[in-house]
């Protein structure tokens, strides 16, 4: 299988590094294109082919990503659309908030035919290989489905989901990892004050963070029934949280994933 990802910035350039990493295609399986020689500097070192031109990268591929923000949607779709195998290739939307309605309308040609079509939101964790990859089939048959499975079970985790929890599993996992970031920072910050040095205080948290994610996978349990299991009664673990509850942790917590999403 041949992959293009047209775009190659902070989402497109992490899904080229984990598609490198994931064990199911060659380097040289995958092409990038990018406006300017200078952003594709990076992924020669990869081995991939890297182009300029959209067209040449939308032919080169079996699975053709489009990740340009939302407002150039428009312009490299009409840029590319000509380029299209409708019989063969699959094109895959990665805009958050351009809908699979707009991507109809968009690459519909005047016998009102349709290329085999997704979009799929990752996060940038795929450049390690832990992404939590959603994927909307918006006209594809089960083949093509099972495909794009395939693929991003090789990057992470994935869900086939309805476009309609598309805001909501972007605001969760795509922002997601930015919230997370916030809280690693936070709590580094908190772990100076306390007397850590910046570096060590991140490595704590960091392990921390881990150890609370592999006791959630190991236990599957709710994330109350751990806590329960460190919070001494009267100790300074209820404390601690009680103090974050207090200064409105959930809460702002929901709130900024709501406002996430808004819009
Ligand atoms: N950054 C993230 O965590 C996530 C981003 N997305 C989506 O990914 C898309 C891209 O976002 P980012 O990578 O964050 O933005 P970005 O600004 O980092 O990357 C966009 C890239 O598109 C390139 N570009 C601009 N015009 C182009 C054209 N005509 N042809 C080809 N490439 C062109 C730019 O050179 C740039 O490298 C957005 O639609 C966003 O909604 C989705 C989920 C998560
Ligand atoms: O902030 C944004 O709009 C994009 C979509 C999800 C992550 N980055």
């Amino acid at each position: 299988m041949k992959i293009s990802v047209i775009g190659a910035g902070a989402m497109g350039g992490a899904m080229v590094e984990g598609f490198v990493k994931c064990g199911m295609l060659a380097a040289a399986d995958i092409t990038v294109s990018a406006p300017h020689e200078a952003t594709l500097e990076r992924f020669k070192s990869l081995g991939v082919n890297v182009t300029t031109d959209n067209k040449v990268a939308t032919a080169a591929g079996d699975v053709v990503f489009v990740v340009v923000k939302p407002w150039l949607a428009e312009q490299v779709i009409g840029e590319i659309r000509a380029a299209v195998d409708y019989n063969r290739q699959i094109i895959v939307s990665v805009m958050a908030g351009v809908s699979g309605s707009q991507l109809k309308e968009w690459f519909g040609g005047t016998d009102g035919k349709q290329p085999r079509l997704f979009i799929v939101i990752p996060n940038i964790a795929i450049a390690v290989k832990s992404s939590m990859t959603f994927i909307v089939p918006v006209n594809a048959d089960e083949e093509a489905t099972a495909v794009m499975a395939a693929l991003f079970d090789s990057t992470g985790l994935q869900m086939v989901t309805e476009e309609r929890l598309l805001g909501a599993a972007t605001t969760l996992a795509s922002c997601g990892i930015a919230y997370a970031m916030r809280y690693v920072r936070a709590s580094t910050e908190g772990g100076v004050e306390l007397g850590f040095k910046a570096r060590d205080a991140q490595r704590i948290v960091m392990q921390t963070m881990k150890g609370a994610v592999d006791l959630l996978q190991a236990s599957g349990s709710h994330p109350e029934v751990e806590i329960d299991k460190v919070t001494t009664p009267g100790g300074m673990t209820i404390r601690g949280l009680n103090e974050m509850e207090h200064a409105g942790f959930t809460s702002s917590v929901i709130r900024g994933l709501k406002a996430g999403m808004s819009k």
